[in-house]
């Protein structure tokens, strides 16, 4: 089978290696073409993934027509801020999978990104692919398991033959708003776990602070479309244990240095997404807009967006009034 993914980063470049190892053909896509050139003359990425060769499936591209050309369905793997702009440089596509864990807020309402993709691609079919999955954990193939969501059971059932092989094992379901969200809030709470380890906090505060947070995921997902069961599963439940608690996690890790001290701007010299941080960003203006109460993603903007000491924004935390859990 003919796949293209969009964006060679961490994650998109660990999705074509999978594919590759399961016999696919794929169309990598960088918009840099001297990354896409680099890939070629090297076979690894080594910003991303160092020491995962690239399959000789794999084959490295910087234009949008030779990507996606007879491609059975295209993987986005691109940060959330980029989608709307790659897709609009895209010819017209059969079927969009996303890959990005993250929500945008524009014109007054939170998108997730398949509903970016409708609005992009009217006549495209998609899906969502989300789970507890660090791109080098992937890429390495140490054993991993996902979760692809479609309004469209053949093409979730097509992706989740192609993704799938001995050390990937991949489930569909039909709750695509549940899966998206599940992805896109677990880096939020991860950015709070990351917190917690830096001001040292210990164990029984991190798994409080997580159990909550599952809780404001569970309230706010099920508010907005996705089904109860889908967050205690991979995309939830499932993700936010691997993101909080992986030293591999750019959102957990940034959540570490936001405790120790850094700001947002010592985070944007960064070379890769902390997808977290943009979703933290357009919750809170959500929540401005519509009322709706998210705690613990308001503390993270807090700390992330106003400055405040962590310490105190944790504290503010515990004193909320009290209530029935
Ligand atoms: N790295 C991981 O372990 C996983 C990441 N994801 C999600 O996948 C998405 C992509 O993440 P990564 O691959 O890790 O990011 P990354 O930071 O490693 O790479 C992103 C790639 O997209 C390119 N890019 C950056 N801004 C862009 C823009 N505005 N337009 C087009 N291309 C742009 C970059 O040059 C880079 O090649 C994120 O939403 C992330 O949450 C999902 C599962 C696992
Ligand atoms: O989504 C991820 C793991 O499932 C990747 O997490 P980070 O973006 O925090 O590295």
């Amino acid at each position: 089978m003919n796949v293209a993914v969009l964006g060679a980063g961490g994650w998109g470049t660990a999705l074509a290696v999978l594919l590759a190892r399961s016999g696919h053909r794929v169309a990598l896509w960088s918009r840099r073409c001297e990354l896409a050139e680099a890939l070629l003359a090297t076979r690894e990425n080594a910003a991303y993934l160092p020491g995962v060769r690239l399959p000789e499936g794999v084959r490295p591209v910087c234009t949008a027509e030779r990507a996606v050309e007879g491609a059975a369905f295209v993987l986005v793997a691109v940060p959330a801020k980029g989608v709307r702009a790659v897709l609009a440089g895209m010819p017209p596509v059969g079927a969009y999978v996303s890959a990005v864990k993250g929500v945008r807020f524009a014109e007054g309402r939170l998108l997730r990104i398949s509903q970016i993709m409708r609005r992009a691609a009217p006549g495209a079919r998609v899906a969502v692919l989300s789970g507890p999955n660090l791109a080098l954990e992937v890429a390495r193939g140490l054993p991993a398991a996902a979760v692809v969501a479609s309004e469209d059971a053949d093409l979730a059932a097509q992706v989740q033959r192609a993704l799938g092989g001995p050390t990937f094992r991949v489930y569909t379901s039909p709750d695509v708003a549940g899966v998206e969200l599940g992805g896109a809030l677990k880096n939020v709470m991860a950015l709070a776990a990351g917190m917690a380890d830096g001001l040292e906090l210990g164990d029984n505060a991190k798994a409080a602070l997580l159990t909550r947070g599952l809780r404001e995921m569970v309230r706010f997902g099920t508010a907005h479309g996705g089904a109860v069961e889908t967050f205690y599963g991979l995309s939830g439940l499932g993700d936010l244990m691997a993101t909080a608690m992986s030293p591999l996690s750019r959102n957990r890790s940034a959540g570490e240095r936001f405790a120790r001290g850094a700001t947002l701007a010592d985070l944007e010299t960064g070379r890769q997404v902390v997808e977290g941080v943009h979703t933290t960003a357009a919750l809170h203006e959500w929540a401005a807009r519509s009322g709706e109460e998210l705690p613990i993603t308001e503390a993270v903007w807090r700390v992330v967006y106003r400055g405040d000491d962590p310490r105190r924004v944790l504290e503010e935390l515990m004193r909320r009034e009290p209530k029935p859990e």
